[in-house]
Order: C-alpha cells, then sequence, then structure tokens
C-alpha cells in the first residue's frame, strides 16, 4: 500500500486553549473517521490548515506542532487576511454559492481570485514538500481546486486524486463564472476526479466540452497528453458507530425524555447547519401551511430544528439567520399557545450522542435543502433507527436522493407538496414505515464511509499513471538527432500540424512564411520532404504544387513523389458506397447548423468546427455509432478527426505512404514524421526503427516526441536551417 497523502482545507482537529494548556483533539466527523484508518496505516500525512493559532505564544505553538506531528497532520499557516479571501471570500462566497446555484449571491467584484490562486499554489508547494516517489495524494473539495494542476506541474509521475465534495452545477451556470477555465484545468491535473453522484460527473463532463472542448469517452477525458479518469463515488458516513450510539443506555434515556415532553405530540425533526442551501425557510412555511390547513395537527406536532451556526464571518449568512428568526417567531406567533410552540428553533451545535437522541426520537426528518452536495444528516437519520421506525422526508436536490429513493422523495420548492408529504409521513402506517426504513438503512449501512474510501482509492490505484511526458527539451533532443543525420527524410502532415486549424477547410491555405519554410527544407541538402495529408490532390497541388516536396493526398491514396510526377492513385479501392453515406452525412449537416459535408474522390468528410460544442460532439458520436451500425462489416472506416468524421475505404491510411517513399532510401537516412490527428497515428505505426515521430498538440499518441502545435512545429523545422 502507497503512502496517502491527504489534503484539505481544514485539518481534522481542533486546536483547544485553556488555563492548562493547548491541546489537539481529533475532530469526530465521518470523513475524519473513513480516512483516518488508511492514512495511519499507509504512513502518510494530512495536509491542511489547523484553524487560527495566531493568538497562541511561542511555546505553546511549538506544543501545537509537536502534538500535530504526533497525529501525524502537517500544518499549513494562513494569515488573517489569507483565510479572509482564499476561505470565506472566493470559496465561500463565489464558489459555494456557484456550485449551490445561488449565482445572484456572488458579489460582484471578484476580488479574492488571487488569492484563493496563491494559497492553493502555497498548498501544492507543501504537498510537494512532503512528496516520496511512489505516495498517493488525495486532494479535498472546493477551496483547492487549483492543487491537482500545480501538483501536476511540480510532480508529473505522481498519483493524484481530486473528490468535489459539494454539487457541480449544469455547464450553463459553471461558465458564467469569470475563471472557470483555470478551475476546470486545475482539477484536471488530478488523475482521477470523483463526484458524489452521476448527475455531478455529467455536469462536470458538459462543462469540459463546453469550455475546454475535451470529450469525455465513458468516464476518460484526454488532457496534455494524460488520461483522467472522472467517477461517482457517493459519500457515506460511520453507519456503525451511529447506530452504536442509538443503542446505548444513555442515548435511550434521552430519547425517553424527548418523548416524554411531547407525549402527545408528534416529533418532527431538522438539522442542518444554518445555510441558505439548506431550505430552512421553505421547510418552516411548509409546516405553517399543514397547520393552516389541517386545524387538527394544531398543538400535536413539534417541530424541532437544529441550526448550528455556520460562516458567521459572511454577511449572507447573517440576513439569513435573521429571516429564519423572522419565520420561527411569526409561526409560533401564529399557532402556539401559552402551553406550548409549534416550533423549537435550537441555533447551537450538537455532539454525536445529543443527535443520535434526537434522530431516534424523531417521528419524521425533513431534510429538504434546495442544493446538497449529498447530504449525511439523511444518512445519519437511518443509521441511527435501529427499531426500523421513522420516516425521512428528503429533497430530491440532495446527492443522498440518488440513493434513498425509498425516502419521502420532494421538491423543497414546492411548498405544498412539502406540506402533503409531511402529512402522508405523519400518517404512514407502521408496516410501510418499516418496510421503507429496512430498505434505507440497508443501503446506509453497505455504502459507508469505509466503502467510500476504499473505492476511490481502489479505483485511484487502478489509474494508469500518466505516461512520461517529454517537455519541449525533447523536441530538443530530437532536434539534435535530426542535425547530426547523415540524410533527413521528413514525413509531414498539413492541418493542424504546419497550420492551424480554420474555421473552414478551404481557409486553411498555406501562408508566404509556410511557403517559404517548405522550399528551403526541400532544397537542404540531404532532405527529402513529403507532405502526407488527408487533403484532395487538387487541394494540395493547388497550395503546394509548385515546391520541390512529394505530395500525398486522402491518407495516401493518391501520390505524386515529386513536383512534374503523375499522380497515381491506389488500385482497387471501392467508391460506390460514397452514393449511400452522401445522403447521410447531408440529412446530419441539414439538421446541425454550421455543420458541413467534404467530397473527396474516396472519402467523405462531415466537419463540424463551427457547430456549437456539446451539440457538435453529440451530433458526431451520434453519426459515428449509426455509420457504424449500419456498415459494421462493410468496406469502411469511419474515422473521428479533430472536428471532423472522416468515412473512407478500409485499409487505406497515411501508414502505406512510409513503405513507398522508403523504399529506396539512402543508408544513413533518419526518418522524422510530425503530426497531430489520430490518422497520424496510422503514419508514426509505419515507420522504420529508429525514426523520429513528433506529435503537435496535447492528444494521446505512440509519438515520443510532443511540440505544441504548428508555430512550435516551424521554430523546430526552422531550426534545421542555416541562419
Ligand atoms: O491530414 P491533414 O492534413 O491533417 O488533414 C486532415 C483534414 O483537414 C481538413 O480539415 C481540418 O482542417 C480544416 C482547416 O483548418 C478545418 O476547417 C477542419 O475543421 C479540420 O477538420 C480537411 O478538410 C480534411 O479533408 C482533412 O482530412
Ligand atoms: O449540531 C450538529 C449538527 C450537525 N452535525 C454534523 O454535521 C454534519 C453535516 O453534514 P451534511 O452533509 O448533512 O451537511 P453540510 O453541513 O456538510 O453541508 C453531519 O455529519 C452532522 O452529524 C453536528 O455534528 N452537530
Amino acid at each position: 500500500m502507497s503512502r496517502l497523502l491527504l489534503v484539505s482545507n481544514r485539518l481534522p482537529v481542533t486546536v483547544k486553549s485553556d488555563k492548562d494548556g493547548v491541546s489537539v483533539v481529533r475532530s469526530a466527523g465521518g470523513l475524519a473517521t473513513g480516512l483516518r484508518g488508511p492514512h495511519e496505516r499507509s504512513g502518510g500525512v494530512w495536509i491542511g490548515w489547523p484553524g487560527d493559532v495566531s493568538r497562541l505564544t511561542p511555546p505553546q505553538r511549538a506544543s501545537v506542532e509537536a502534538q500535530l506531528a504526533e497525529l501525524r497532520c502537517v500544518p499549513i499557516q494562513l494569515s488573517a487576511s489569507e483565510v479572509s479571501r482564499y476561505y470565506e471570500g472566493y470559496s465561500n462566497q463565489v464558489l459555494w454559492p456557484l456550485c449551490h446555484y445561488f449565482i445572484e449571491r456572488i458579489p460582484r467584484q471578484d476580488r479574492d481570485w488571487d488569492v484563493y490562486r496563491k494559497v492553493n499554489e502555497r498548498f501544492a508547494d507543501l504537498v510537494a514538500r512532503q512528496y516520496q516517489p511512489g505516495d498517493t495524494i488525495w486532494v479535498h473539495d472546493y477551496q483547492l481546486m487549483l492543487v491537482p494542476a500545480f501538483l501536476r506541474a511540480r510532480l508529473p509521475q505522481a498519483r493524484i486524486g481530486y473528490f468535489h465534495h459539494i454539487p457541480f452545477p449544469s455547464s450553463e451556470i459553471f461558465r458564467s463564472l469569470p475563471h472557470r477555465n483555470e478551475l476546470v484545468r486545475g482539477l484536471l491535473g488530478a488523475d482521477l476526479i470523483g463526484f458524489h453522484t452521476h448527475t455531478y460527473v455529467r455536469h462536470f463532463s458538459s462543462t469540459l466540452m463546453r469550455l475546454l472542448g475535451l470529450e469525455t469517452v465513458v468516464d476518460r477525458v484526454e488532457h496534455e497528453g494524460r488520461e483522467v479518469r472522472l467517477g461517482a463515488f457517493p459519500m457515506g458516513i460511520d453507519a456503525q458507530s451511529f447506530e452504536n450510539l442509538a443503542k446505548e443506555p444513555a442515548v435511550l434515556e434521552e430519547v425517553r425524555m424527548h418523548r416524554e415532553k411531547s407525549a402527545e405530540q408528534r416529533l418532527v425533526l431538522g438539522v442542518d447547519r444554518l445555510d441558505y442551501t439548506k431550505g430552512i425557510p421553505r421547510r418552516l412555511v411548509a409546516v405553517q401551511r399543514l397547520l393552516e390547513r389541517e386545524p387538527a395537527w394544531r398543538g400535536r406536532l413539534r417541530f424541532i430544528q437544529v441550526a448550528v451556526p455556520s460562516r458567521t464571518g459572511v454577511e449572507d449568512y447573517a440576513t439569513y439567520r435573521e429571516q429564519v428568526d423572522e419565520l420561527v417567531g411569526r409561526i409560533n406567533g401564529l399557532y402556539g399557545s401559552v402551553h406550548n410552540v409549534p416550533v423549537h428553533y435550537l441555533y447551537r451545535s450538537f455532539n454525536e450522542k445529543q443527535l443520535a437522541a434526537l434522530y431516534r426520537a424523531a417521528d419524521v426528518m425533513l431534510v429538504t435543502p434546495t442544493r446538497d452536495g449529498m447530504n449525511l444528516v439523511a444518512k445519519e437519520f437511518c443509521a441511527a433507527r435501529p427499531d426500523e421506525d421513522g420516516v425521512l422526508v428528503l429533497s430530491e436536490f440532495a446527492g443522498a436522493a440518488d440513493e434513498l429513493g425509498d425516502a419521502l422523495i420532494v421538491n423543497p420548492y414546492d411548498v405544498e407538496g412539502m406540506a402533503d408529504a409531511l402529512e402522508t409521513a405523519l400518517d404512514m402506517p407502521q408496516e410501510e414505515r418499516r418496510t421503507r426504513m429496512r430498505i434505507l438503512r440497508a443501503r446506509v449501512k453497505e455504502y459507508d464511509v469505509h466503502w467510500w474510501v476504499r473505492s476511490f482509492l481502489d479505483t485511484l490505484e487502478a489509474t494508469p499513471l500518466a505516461p512520461p511526458r517529454v517537455e519541449p527539451a525533447g523536441a530538443e533532443v530530437a532536434l539534435e538527432r535530426m542535425r547530426h543525420a547523415e540524410r533527413l527524410l521528413l514525413l509531414i502532415d498539413y492541418d493542424g500540424t504546419l497550420v492551424p486549424f480554420a474555421p473552414r477547410p478551404e481557409l486553411a491555405a498555406p501562408d508566404a512564411a509556410l511557403l517559404d519554410l517548405l522550399q528551403r527544407l526541400a532544397t537542404r541538402p540531404n532532405t527529402r520532404v513529403h507532405i502526407v495529408s488527408g487533403r484532395t490532390k487538387e487541394t494540395l497541388e493547388a497550395w503546394l504544387g509548385t515546391l520541390p516536396v512529394g505530395l500525398h493526398a486522402e491518407h495516401g491514396l493518391w501520390s505524386r513523389p515529386a513536383p512534374g510526377q503523375e499522380w497515381k492513385v491506389l488500385e482497387g479501392v471501392p467508391t460506390d458506397w460514397k452514393a449511400l453515406v452522401r445522403p447521410v452525412l447531408e440529412a446530419f449537416a441539414a439538421r446541425v447548423p454550421g455543420a458541413l459535408v467534404e467530397e473527396k474522390s474516396a472519402s467523405l468528410a462531415w466537419h463540424y468546427r463551427q457547430v456549437d460544442r456539446v451539440f457538435g460532439a453529440r451530433q458526431a458520436l451520434e453519426l459515428r455509432l449509426h455509420l457504424g451500425e449500419v456498415f459494421a462489416q462493410g468496406p469502411l472506416e469511419v474515422l473521428p478527426g479533430d472536428k471532423v468524421v472522416e468515412v473512407r475505404a478500409r485499409g487505406v491510411n497515411k501508414g502505406r505512404v512510409v513503405g513507398t517513399v522508403t523504399e529506396r532510401m539512402a543508408p544513413g537516412t533518419l526518418v522524422v514524421a510530425l503530426g497531430d490527428d489520430r490518422t497520424d497515428e496510422d503514419l508514426f505505426a509505419a515507420l522504420p526503427e529508429g525514426s523520429l515521430a513528433i506529435h503537435a498538440g496535447g492528444k494521446r499518441t505512440r509519438a515520443s516526441y510532443r511540440v505544441n502545435g504548428p508555430t512550435e512545429v516551424r521554430q523546430l523545422l526552422s531550426a534545421l536551417l542555416p541562419g
């Protein structure tokens, strides 16, 4: 088992200071419990912020550090201003509302981005200092979205996982963020990116497509020559511990007291941080609605709402608190009596034991956030019900709803519907309560926090490590070999390699500098140049025909080895299929604005560069599936290219060119191939041993060298020329 380096904003500890000195106490939460075992067993460390220790004296600080080291925790020191801008500012006032669909709550000026970025970089520096080869790094949550990419730059070979604990919103929401691309690229530094639900994975995939044009194939995305995996790992709780608590005599005694106080009443419970995502006001209004429309429930219902103070330094939370206070007052004013009030509002935090007692005492648990990444309270309630009683009313917008379908699922925006669900829950026959609770408990107990940790780490361990990436120094090495070769044979692709992509195929004509470069290369001593392209022979002839280079069109179907010579075609390549395929491509072009069909002598291409990214990618996939089904065993190949789907006769590929041009090659010739897309991989695969393959771009490739697109290709080729 490799050492596990855990990285989170907060360390799983609390630093307490009193008259007896300072002590570092472990946190009780489920996440800390679930991760502690693997972390300690692996001999790894946990890196994060220990909280504000600025008021401690130097000896107290030394004591804290020693205690942290004992717990295998490595603290990062954050100044008060960093906490206020990176944590309270960017994390909690920008990313939090954004991911929970509250864009209107984001401040108009985003002043804290720079600090967020800087603190993320500091985290990465600290992790890199702790890292030893073979370690596994697991970064947690939205406060640290840039850390994976910062780490990847520092530790190209490291195994890095990231888990997003809050919702990942629809791409339509995410794209409203000014620094959206940096954040998404930050996550892509990881080998595995985990979310609670498939919906969040789907949102992240479409964000990748919309913002960066990256396509997810099943659960994989290619980015900068690496494969990044995405997955849904619904987080669980320490179910056994809640069950045990709920059976403890002291807890059962507390349960008895809760129930005794409301012997004639039904107990309804809500437990949340006081956060605007938790849907507390609408929940209160739903309770009010039930009392309003069903007088029989008045005096017979006791709603305990625990609201844990949270982010009290952020203004929105203070306003929200006032709103909740006011509502509670209004409902109690309306439906309270001298003997009791319907809403018991407790603005404070409870420990797990006290919570277990409340959970076990409740008849109905209301968990109705408007958005929630998972919601652990819902799961804790089930775990704390070994009596198989109690009804869970759960918002469809909590991640937990994907797993807990046997709860009463409600839309938290539909107040009337919530009042109905509350009434259904209160009236539910015992047998139904038991059946539902049994199923809920089975799920919560099996897929607990230990399962979650294991399944994420197992997937991360099974993810192939990023292949060693040849950075620009690699191109330097290639250049040295080219310079020292006795003879050079250059096989160069055109679009995406020598010229950048243009909106339409006919707009990618060579510029004067490129023509000059190719002319000078082709007349360099002992150097031969061949252009190997998917283009038609007419286009290559028109654009490059006067140069002293070999031309190979339509992926090697046509070849013209030198100027003045005849174009030769591969014999026996069928073209009769075009009449069948053309109408299909045309139909797809007609329904996809911006798409176009290009006809070549023995192939057809469906282009979608000018189509909306997400729609284009989907249609391209549909077209490929459709053609694949129709022509499954036929004489055709359907090739995905760069914003193009090409259909051509099977067996015609750029690899064929290699055989003909190297046939009478003089000894001491170094063959060098340069290309950017899938069709160039055929060329690379066919190269004789000892050749150089250079990929231009960020895709996965069999080439051993990589440069960054046409500008760097041209620089590399120019460096072969004198002066
Ligand atoms: O083998 P290549 O030389 O790389 O040619 C591949 C295809 O290139 C052309 O399409 C691509 O370039 C166009 C101009 O920049 C761009 O508009 C299009 O989106 C790209 O896919 C060409 O039209 C195809 O026939 C070639 O097969
Ligand atoms: O008085 C309280 C109320 C809640 N919690 C804990 O806080 C966590 C809340 O997690 P959840 O996923 O429900 O919501 P979050 O607060 O993370 O948005 C749960 O584990 C609760 O047991 C607590 O310790 N004391």
